[in-house]
């Protein structure tokens, strides 16, 4: 078992099976001034849970993720520690060490992304059909045709989409459809770590919170873990179990969602909380469960928590969240 990354993360580690356990990884982009965008991070993903990755914008998320996949390209280099990748099936991958045809097959398989911006790296020739279908050419070459057919099929519906949409091209579907293929395509091959960085912040947000709604259906279905990026921390705290906190390059607090909500430790975690009106405001139910509590209603009264904002904090300023 890897260490813990803080003392405050010790209340927080995974409940159940790790699937991936990132132990003391630093990431350097070697330019003219080293840029230190990872230092010493630690973490273990339990099998099946969803874990949140907030911070703001430069903090180092996605070298995070980039490393994880074994995506970083130069200037960046990985100047220490280890990711491990431990398998249902009983075995473990290094996933610092693996290399060339080995990790082309883990990747996808075992371990698979969607990014901001994925809906546009479709290949806009191709119609939906042959590109679900090219996954399992290329990593299920032994999958006949007509199986190929049927799985494309199978895994459209899976995310949401019309089977009879096959046959369209990229550019005949909306934002959202695009991202649903993406994601689709990321869950081809059934991996058991899913990476999605800002997968839905170029979407609105009604299509937003369908296709979150769809990948928390999934992984309940499917249970993959998955790690979800983004600086949308009301976002994170409706759909993580644990969530860490990034600053300047380190995980500066890992507490489970309602945990780091209610009880935020660490300053920085306080001041992110405090930088979405969402979260206080009447409409902070909402946001944080998806249900408005402010419209009479069935569910309506559904009780919520207000964070600790320290001692200032006025637990009465806020009653009407809590009605
Ligand atoms: N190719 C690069 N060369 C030099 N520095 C880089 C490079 N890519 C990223 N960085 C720096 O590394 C740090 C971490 O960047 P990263 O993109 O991982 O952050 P992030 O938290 O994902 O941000 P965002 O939310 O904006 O995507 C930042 O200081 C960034 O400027």
């Amino acid at each position: 078992m890897t260490a813990p990354t803080t003392d405050r993360a010790r209340g927080a580690a995974p409940t159940g099976p790790v699937v991936l356990t990132i132990d003391d990884v630093s990431v350097d982009y070697l330019v003219d001034e080293p840029v230190h965008a990872v230092r010493n991070v630690s973490l273990e993903l339990a099998r099946g849970e969803v874990l949140g990755l907030a911070g703001e914008s430069g903090c180092g998320k996605s070298t995070l993720a980039y490393a994880v996949t074994r995506l970083l390209k130069p200037p960046a280099l990985v100047t220490g520690g280890r990711i491990e990748f431990h398998s249902r099936e009983g075995y473990a991958v290094d996933l610092t060490a693996i290399r060339g045809e080995d990790l082309r097959q883990f990747r996808w398989d075992k371990v698979a992304m969607v990014f901001q911006g994925a809906m546009n790296s479709l290949n806009p020739v191709i119609n939906v059909q042959a590109q679900l279908e090219d996954v399992f050419s290329t990593h299920r070459p032994e999958m006949k045709k007509a199986e190929r057919r049927r799985r494309a099929g199978e895994l459209l519906e899976r995310v949401g989409v019309d089977r009879a949409r096959l046959k369209a091209f990229p550019h005949e579907l909306s934002g959202g459809m695009r991202q649903r293929v993406m994601i689709a395509m990321a869950l081809a091959l059934e991996p058991q770590v899913l990476i999605m960085d800002e997968p839905t912040t170029a979407l609105d947000v009604v299509v937003q919170r369908e296709i979150l709604d769809e990948i928390t259906r999934l992984r309940d279905e499917l249970g993959f873990a998955v790690v979800f990026i983004t600086h949308d921390l009301p976002l994170l705290l409706e759909i993580s179990d644990r969530i860490a906190v990034m600053k300047e390059g380190r995980i500066v607090e890992l507490a489970d969602a309602r945990t780091l909500y209610t009880r935020p430790q660490h300053e920085y975690t306080r001041t992110l909380l405090s930088s979405f009106p969402s979260l206080t405001g009447e409409r902070g139910a909402f946001v944080r469960t998806g249900v408005d509590t402010t419209v009479p209603g069935p569910a309506a009264g559904r009780s919520t928590e207000e964070p600790d904002q320290g001692p200032d904090h006025d637990p009465d300023e806020h009653e009407e969240a809590d009605a």
